[in-house]
């Protein structure tokens, strides 16, 4: 039994358990549920804290986890990503009041709030910095208004909650963040984790791409397929109008209608663009 921790709370629990509904397991009924069993696939997941999940996973008591970058690097523990599951986008940034602290130069001295030490710290140490860095659960953003702190070091996502604070971003993000599936550094492979990779591979496949089909005159076929190589290959078949062919492949989602357009200018016609629901390539 394959044993997986999945945020039980918060911005990335939604996605993950939707992401595993998309490849085909069992999720929790009540958001209230901590443990799920999926039998027919051989899984149980634990609804764990997002900030927690590394741990279980470092210490090989779950075999594998979905959580944030941020999270894994800020628990220290020995887990690591095996796939960026492309949710849960973020940065994290430091952050001060305009005209204090406006490079990441001058952290070195500085009381810096933050909820991921462990992040603040290995960015540090890494440049030879020396700050106080001051543990808080949330809501460090007021930690300068309330006179806490001189820097904030935080998840952004659309900056709002920055600008209401009134503090602006300094220097490049610390780190990108996004979702990602760990598990323990050194941990065998198995079989059922391959399948479980080849699944979660197969739903981000089905999410950023489309399936294109058009219709096109077969001396045109070579510029057609040009524009739509697919993944290994476009599947071209013969329709009964003379001197035309039918062609079918995959293309990025972000770029099918530049495609399409160039296709029809091109002389294609019929161009169908239909979701992909699953796929195993
Ligand atoms: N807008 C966002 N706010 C907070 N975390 C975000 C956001 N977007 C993505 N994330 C990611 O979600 C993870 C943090 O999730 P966590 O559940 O700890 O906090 P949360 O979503 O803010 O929930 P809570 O309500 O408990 O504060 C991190 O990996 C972080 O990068
Ligand atoms: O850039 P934004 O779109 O404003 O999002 C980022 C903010 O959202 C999160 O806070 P949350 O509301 O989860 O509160 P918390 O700090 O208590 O976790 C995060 O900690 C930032 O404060
Ligand atoms: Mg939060």
């Amino acid at each position: 039994m394959l044993r997986i921790a999945i945020p039980n709370k918060g911005t990335l629990s939604g996605p993950a358990s939707q992401m595993l509904c998309e490849a085909g397991y069992r999720q929790r009924a009540d958001s209230r549920d901590l443990v799920c069993l999926d039998e027919a696939n051989g899984v149980e997941f634990f609804y764990l804290r997002p900030r927690d999940i590394a741990t279980y996973v470092g210490s090989g008591d779950l075999d594998l986890g979905i959580t944030g970058r941020d999270l894994l690097v800020d628990a220290g523990s020995p887990a690591e990503e095996v796939v960026d599951l492309d949710f849960g986008g973020a940065t994290f940034r430091f952050a001060a009041r305009p005209e204090t602290v406006s490079s990441v130069d001058e952290l070195g001295g500085q009381r810096i709030a933050t909820a991921y030490p462990g992040v603040v710290e290995r960015y540090l140490a890494e440049r030879g910095l020396k700050a106080d860095v001051i543990r808080l659960d949330g809501a460090v953003e007021n930690a300068v208004r309330l006179g806490v702190a001189d820097v904030v070091a935080d998840v952004v996502s659309t900056g709002a909650t920055l600008r209401q604070a009134g503090l602006v971003i300094i220097g490049e993000p610390i780190l990108r963040s996004s979702a990602v599936l760990i598990r323990r550094v050194g941990a065998p492979a198995s079989a059922q984790t391959d399948q479980l990779l080849r699944r979660l591979q197969g739903v981000l496949v089905a999410r950023r791409y489309v399936m294109l089909a058009y219709n096109v005159p077969v001396d045109l076929l070579v510029q057609a397929s040009a524009l739509t190589p697919g993944i290994e290959s476009p599947t071209v078949s013969s329709l009964h109008r003379n001197g035309w062919v039918a062609v079918q492949a995959m293309v990025l989602r972000d770029e099918v209608h530049r495609i399409m357009d160039e296709l029809y200018d091109l002389g294609a016609r019929a161009i169908l663009v239909t979701d992909i629901h699953a796929c195993r390539l």
